[in-house]
């Protein structure tokens, strides 16, 4: 699949410091079943038969062991470059983004963090960015979501009804996320996921249906859960 002949780049943020975690490797090369969590994720889009090409992003000071112990061992045939990340995700990405060839269609953003990714959610994810131009994968929230102060007070429950946890992968037309990241820079604006800043810019942004085992392996629990259902 290609967008008006154009290549559909992955952008892999995978340089973050894990706080949450507490532990003293970064948890992107913690092992599943023997795989490193990161080598899960790259594994998923490098098999993707729509997928041209992958930018990993990582820490600075970490960038050689990934060539090494994760590209090379793996031997995964689209990653194109390994390169720095930033202090917030957000500039991680955007450091990403600038590495991705410039006849790019669709990038699909995608936390390295998240190694439950099926080949149909990164399908459905290329086939809706290419008719919505901007879209990102979530669930309906299964909890009651409050809004609670400082002080934990309760400020209010909004309706459970229009709430949705959002994932990963994020999909965008390339010109629409790379302009919306060069301006959300330049400004400043903080963002926690990518749709905040195509949204932040006044975009309609397509919400689409991914599952509950795309989970992101933040605490330690999370690897508990993510050994049981590697595969
Ligand atoms: N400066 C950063 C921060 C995060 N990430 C990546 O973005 C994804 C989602 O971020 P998160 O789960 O918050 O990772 P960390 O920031 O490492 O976690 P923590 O907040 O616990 O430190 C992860 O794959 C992480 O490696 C990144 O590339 N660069
Ligand atoms: C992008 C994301 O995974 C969507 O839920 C999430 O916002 C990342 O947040 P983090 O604090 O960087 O893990």
């Amino acid at each position: 699949m290609s967008y008006n002949t154009k290549k559909v780049s992955i952008v892999i943020p995978a340089a973050g410091m894990g706080k949450r975690m507490n532990k003293d490797i970064n948890k992107q090369y913690i092992e599943l079943k023997g795989k490193a969590i990161l080598a899960w994720t790259i594994e998923r889009f490098d098999n993707n038969k729509y997928v041209d090409e992958i930018i990993i992003v990582a820490k600075e000071d970490e960038i050689d062991f990934c060539k090494e112990n994760i590209i090379k061992k793996y031997k995964f045939k689209k990653v194109k470059d390994v390169v720095a990340g930033g202090n917030e995700r957000r500039d991680s990405v955007f450091n990403g983004l600038k590495k991705v060839s410039e006849n790019t269609g669709i990038v699909l953003i995608h936390d390295g963090a998240r190694p439950f990714v099926t080949d149909e959610i990164i399908n459905d994810a290329i086939k809706e960015a290419l008719q919505n131009n901007a879209i990102v994968v979530g669930v309906p929230v299964k909890d009651t979501i409050k809004k609670v102060k400082e002080d934990n007070t309760i400020v209010s429950t909004p309706n459970r009804k229009g709430l949705w946890a959002v994932q990963t992968p994020q999909g965008f037309s390339y010109e629409l996320i790379l302009n919306c990241y060069n301006r959300g820079i330049e400004e400043d604006i903080e963002v926690t996921d990518d749709s905040m800043l195509v949204e932040y810019y006044g975009h309609s942004v397509k919400m689409i249906i991914g599952s509950y085992k795309n989970i992101k392996i933040t605490t330690p629990e999370d690897v508990i859960i993510g050994e049981a259902f590697i595969k």
